[in-house]
């Protein structure tokens, strides 16, 4: 079965529906973003998250200090690297990791096979921020050798094409900010929606 990681939650409210649909892992965004969240609140966000959900830090190009203060604190249990991190830097850090690559061509698909991190999330190019986008990215690149067993999907998923993304691609995990809200604020009924089309697609 496909794991589900619904990210950049900001209000208790949806961590609960996103707990109570069945989530894997639920992401917290620390990095420049509208989904911004302070330590002291992704702290009390946590407190709404059961031991078996995954907490997920999301940082770019943030410092040891900061990484290593923001896991014990919230306390989380992976963190994300969605910068310009090097293989180097991730491995000095220590800590549980996911190495973001986005993908806009096929040469890109070489980080994937290289990432040595515990996941390697695969998302389409940020606009504003380096993430969260809300766009699609060509799914037929990830063909031929890759970590599936390990690999997480994001860009542009939503209840509506999860489904085919999870067909074509058979990864780890899939992963959602933007289709899970609405008018710019997550939507409890979307998250619920998104949860039950991952659980129902065998993998
Ligand atoms: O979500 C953000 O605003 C964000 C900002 C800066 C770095 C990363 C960010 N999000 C990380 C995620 O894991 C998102 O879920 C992923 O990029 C997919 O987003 P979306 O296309 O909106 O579903």
């Amino acid at each position: 079965m496909t794991k589900v990681k619904i990210c950049g939650l900001m209000e208790t409210e949806h961590v609960e529906a996103a707990v109570e649909a069945g989530v894997d892992a639920v992401g917290f965004v620390f990095a420049p973003s509208r989904r911004r969240v302070a330590i002291a609140q992704a702290k009390e966000l946590a407190r709404s998250v059961p031991e078996h959900v995954l907490k997920i830090g999301v940082f770019v190009n943030a410092t040891v200090e900061e990484l290593v203060f923001a896991y014990r604190e919230v306390p989380l249990d992976i963190v994300q690297y969605h910068g310009e991190e090097s293989a180097e830097f991730i491995q000095r850090v220590g800590l549980p990791s996911i190495k973001v690559v986005a993908v806009r061509g096929a040469d890109d698909v070489m980080d994937v096979r290289e990432a040595k991190t515990d996941f390697v999330l695969v998302d389409a190019p940020g606009i504003e921020f380096k993430g969260g986008s809300g766009k699609v990215f060509d799914w037929s690149l990830l063909k031929g050798e890759l970590p599936k067993e390990r690999m997480i999907v994001a860009g542009g998923l939503h209840a509506g094409n999860v489904r085919d993304a999870i067909r074509q691609v058979r990864p780890f995990m899939v992963d959602v900010s933007s289709g899970v809200e609405k008018d710019g604020r997550k939507d409890a009924s979307l998250i619920r929606e998104f949860i039950r089309v991952v659980k129902e697609e065998e993998s």
